[in-house]
């Protein structure tokens, strides 16, 4: 709708979007002696933008175009408005800064980066509408054990798609390092081509927090790439705690990827993560290894033709390649996009995502309950004691719960 001329030739009429109410200064004394030719028609503008909703959004947008949000002050709304301009037109010192933000853990710095979070998010809305549904970016998990080989990989496969044109960008989920200070996943000196590239993007993990912490900063951190322009979001973990669990539930494709060894050396992979994942590549089938990395090959197809059958759509496949010479990793490539264009056509991508959406909900639910109870006056100082009783077998697990549980509810 256009906005009436007359409106515009004088500058300082104003609107007020609170009010909806139009009034028109004039400027000089010269304007203000044609006040009586105006008046039936300020009379009659009021009444037509006051019942005209788009006239009322475009003046809106005209008039201011970020919208002020209730509860920041005017410096951290300009903060949203720069790191989000910045961040959609790809500068990547933005989309940096916009993911310190969010790993923040200052209670005013989380509020101004939720605000940033909805107005990526409504970006992404409208980008998907425009794509027709299809989601912005590919999103990847990567795990396997220490040594398998996950950098060399990332650093070949990373090159191969910015060569491609894709926009890349590498997140680490490693909950160790928040013990430990620091994460080698997502080092940029280990993949030191990858991260001179400007089409790259690599991120550390965060160096604080619970795995619930991290998984949520990077849950979010997928976001903000996206808004960023990468179309493919690659997220990196090692096989401790829960964190591939944790990856699993935030990717559409999870991958993982082991060393031409079998026994021993693969102890620490989890059971039950092979029935999360959607390929196996078998790394360094090169050289000497070769022989070996095709019997690991052999034995993971027969052990997952065993497993459950997780989609309608898709088998996980198990294949050989060397992120050494790059052998196989364009074919590896185009597997994945087969499974990322078959999961989009037959509706399992969305669905999926959409669980994810939910289970992540529901983990920060239980996460922040959790602390919550902990942290409460009226069970802090029983837990001590009631955990000491339980360690002596003088008090049942179940009830140590249910007094913790009833002190709880009674201090609410
Ligand atoms: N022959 C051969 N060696 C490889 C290949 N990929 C990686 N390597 C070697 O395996 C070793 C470990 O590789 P990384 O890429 O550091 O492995 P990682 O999984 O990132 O290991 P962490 O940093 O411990 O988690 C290095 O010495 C690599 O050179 C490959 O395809 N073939």
């Amino acid at each position: 709708m256009k906005i009436p001329s007359l409106l515009l030739r004088f500058p300082r009429c104003y609107f007020s979007r609170r009010t909806y109410f139009v009034s028109f200064r004039f400027p000089s004394r010269a304007d203000f002696l044609g006040v009586e030719s105006l008046l039936p028609a300020h009379r009659c503008l009021t009444k037509w933008i006051c019942s005209s909703n788009g006239l009322r959004r475009e003046l809106c947008q005209q008039a201011a175009p970020e919208q002020q949000v209730e509860g920041l002050s005017d410096r951290e709304q300009r903060l949203v408005d720069r790191l989000y301009h910045g961040l959609i037109q790809g500068h990547r010192a933005c989309l940096a800064e916009a993911i310190t933000l969010i790993e923040s853990t200052q209670s005013r710095k989380k509020k101004v980066a939720q605000v940033l979070l909805q107005k990526v998010l409504s970006y992404h809305r409208e980008q998907e509408k425009l794509n027709q549904g299809k989601p912005l970016a590919f999103r990847v998990g990567l795990s396997g054990p220490p040594g398998a080989g996950k950098s060399t990989f990332i650093e070949c496969f990373g090159k191969m798609l910015t060569e491609r044109k894709h926009k890349v960008a590498v997140l680490a989920v490693d909950p160790s390092s928040s013990t430990s200070g620091g994460s080698l996943l997502g080092d940029k000196t280990r993949m030191t081509e990858l991260s001179r590239d400007m089409n790259a993007y690599i991120r550390p993990s965060p160096t604080s927090g619970t795995l619930g912490g991290v998984t949520r900063t990077t849950n979010e951190a997928i976001l903000l790439c996206e808004g960023g322009g990468y179309d493919v979001v690659l997220v990196e973990t090692v096989g401790v705690g829960q964190s591939e669990f944790a990856v699993a539930d935030m990717v559409d494709m999870f991958i993982l990827l082991l060393p031409p060894a079998g026994g021993d050396e693969l102890q620490g992979i989890k059971r039950g993560i092979i029935e999360m994942v959607d390929l196996v590549a078998i790394n360094k089938a090169d050289g000497d290894l070769v022989v070996p990395a095709r019997r690991i090959q052999a034995e993971y197809v027969s052990a997952m033709k065993l497993l459950r059958k997780r989609s309608k759509i898709w088998r996980p496949k198990v294949m050989r390649i060397s992120a050494k010479t790059g052998e196989g990793i364009l074919d590896m490539w185009d597997k994945m996009t087969e499974f990322r264009d078959l999961m989009l056509t037959s509706g399992e991508l969305v669905a999926k995502r959409r669980k994810q959406q939910k289970v992540w909900m529901w983990n920060l639910i239980q996460e922040n309950m959790l602390e919550h109870f902990r942290n409460h006056l009226a069970v802090k100082d029983k837990i001590p004691l009631l955990e000491e009783k339980v360690l002596r077998g003088v008090l049942s697990p179940g009830l140590a719960a249910d007094l913790l549980l009833k002190a709880f509810k009674d201090g609410l």
